[in-house]
């Protein structure tokens, strides 16, 4: 059968365009209802047969078939099975009309899958405002899937992971690139527990946000983004951010959304550690040092616990670059920064280029005889890299001149924010002791001690000759001075 064309009159509808199939083989009801479809707007198709109507179905695809259900050969409900077993029309929603109006025939008909059932001789104002219904619940419904569709493809395509979690902890599903950040397979996450994901102490804060959630629905926003440490499946760990957000959909649920930030951290701590690190030697810079310090200082005055700051500086290193050349003398720094390096082997110790051709190293929890130790024994590792320096007056070999200064801070008032004078004053001791041993000869470690309860030693001396008593002397007072300071 042809197709109707439609009047091209605006439909009350709403579903001017839509597609109705009317199958009856009485001409006269086809003829009628075909009119009033028409005059509805409807694009119509008839089909006196099931046959035919079948054969209509699968080619224009209707989008509501009126059925009737006594005809010659094929029946309607026997048309209406063959429709509903089809998948390309078992989506079309049928509307039966049948004189056979008894309950067991209505309840077959909507048992084989038909959405209305009207009662024939046809009222056509009723045909008509069922017909609309079922269009006008159709539409929607095709709107609500396509919606869902819409919003799984960009479920499904989005970068950020996606969660639902329920209240008490449970996965309920994931998004592919979720399980992808975590090293799962589709599906594999749901079911298990964010405690599998998380740190305890961090999974047991979700926890509570949903159980004052679930106290309180009303009350509850979202829980904010939080940088997170998650486990992944290969049993190590990922960096992201986790933004969660309740969501009530007939029960509880939240939503969690993971931003990968592990490369921006990577980079971040990259950027952290050479803002540490001195670009030359690779060691650590003043700045770091002096940060490190001063953290020790308080500790050290906290614990009572004697601390130890190392000066070195190169022999007549100008005559060495003078001689070798600069870029020489960049590599000779690198050399010297390396052995230091090997001395500093606690968490608490650090050594750093301070500038130049000038180092330092902290030794916490170090009493000035061991600080001395330490001193000769650098010194003498960089005597023993016999790095050759022809124009030295002082050795054959690259030599360093050493200041160690030991304090002892303990609890005092004055010392809060700030460089502690107590700091400085270890600074310009060690920083005498080295000018000392410079004076002294080169090549050798003079120590200045100053430890609570009256201790005090000032001038010691190795790897050279006789210290700067005088140089000793004023260090001790300025030591004295910082630490008698309110
Ligand atoms: N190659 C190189 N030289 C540097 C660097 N930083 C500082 N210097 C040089 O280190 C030299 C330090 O010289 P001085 O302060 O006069 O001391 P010195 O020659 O070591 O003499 P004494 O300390 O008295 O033994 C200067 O020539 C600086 O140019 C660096 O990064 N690379």
């Amino acid at each position: 059968m042809d197709p109707v064309g439609s009047t091209g009159a605006g439909s009350p509808t709403g579903q001017r365009g839509a597609a109705i199939l009317i199958v009856d083989d009485a001409p006269d009801n086809l003829a009628a209802l075909r009119v009033l479809m028409v005059e509805q707007g409807y694009q119509t198709f008839v089909a006196n047969s099931g046959e035919r109507a079948l054969q209509l179905a699968r080619r224009v695809l209707p989008d509501l078939i009126l059925l009737d259900i006594v005809m010659a050969g094929m029946d309607g409900f026997e048309t209406c099975r063959l429709l509903k077993a089809h998948p390309v029309t078992q989506a079309i929603p049928v509307i039966f009309m049948s004189a056979r109006t008894e309950t067991e025939d209505v309840v077959a008909g909507f048992d084989l899958g038909a959405v209305d059932y009207i009662g024939k001789p046809l009222r056509m104002a009723e045909v008509r405002a069922r017909v609309r219904t079922q269009l006008q619940l159709r539409a929607s419904s095709a709107t609500q899937q396509e919606q869902a569709e819409r919003l799984r493809t960009i479920v499904d395509h989005m970068a950020e992971g996606l969660l639902i979690i329920e209240p008490c902890g449970r996965i309920q599903s994931t998004n592919p690139a979720c399980d992808g950040y975590l090293g799962y397979g589709p599906g594999e996450l749901a079911g298990r527990h964010i405690g599998d994901l998380l740190p305890p102490e961090v999974a047991q804060e979700y926890l509570d946000y949903f159980a004052r959630h679930a106290a309180q629905p009303g009350a509850a926003h979202g829980h904010g983004t939080r940088e997170v440490v998650i486990r992944h499946k290969n049993g190590g760990s990922v960096c992201m951010d986790l933004t969660l957000t309740p969501m009530f959909v007939r029960q509880p649920l939240f939503i969690g959304l993971l931003h990968d930030i592990t490369h921006h951290k990577r980079s971040e701590d990259a950027l952290q550690r050479a803002a540490m690190l001195d670009p030359l030697t690779k060691i650590a810079n003043r700045r770091h040092f002096d940060s490190f310090l001063e953290k020790e200082w308080q500790r050290a005055m906290r614990t009572s616990a004697p601390l130890s700051l190392v000066v070195l500086d190169v022999d007549h290193f100008k005559l060495y670059n003078d001689t070798l050349g600069h870029a020489a003398g960049d590599v000779c720094l690198q050399q010297v920064a390396q052995a230091l390096g090997a001395h500093a082997l606690r968490g608490t110790d650090l050594a750093a280029r301070y500038g130049g051709e000038e180092f330092v190293l902290l030794f916490a929890e170090t009493d000035g005889d061991a600080a001395l130790a330490l001193g000769e024994a650098i010194r003498a590792h960089v005597e023993a890299l016999q790095l050759p320096h022809p124009r030295s007056p002082t050795s054959a070999w690259i030599t360093v001149s050493i200041g160690v200064a030991t304090m002892t801070p303990g609890p005092q008032p004055g010392e809060q924010a700030g460089v502690a004078p107590g700091v400085q004053a270890l600074f310009v001791a060690a920083d005498r002791a080295m000018y000392a041993a410079k004076e002294g000869g080169r090549n050798q470690v003079r120590g200045i001690c100053h430890e609570r309860g009256g201790h005090e030693r000032s001038g010691q001396e190795s790897g050279g000759q006789g210290a700067s008593e005088a140089a000793a002397r004023l260090a001790a007072q300025l030591i004295k001075d910082a630490a008698d300071s309110p």
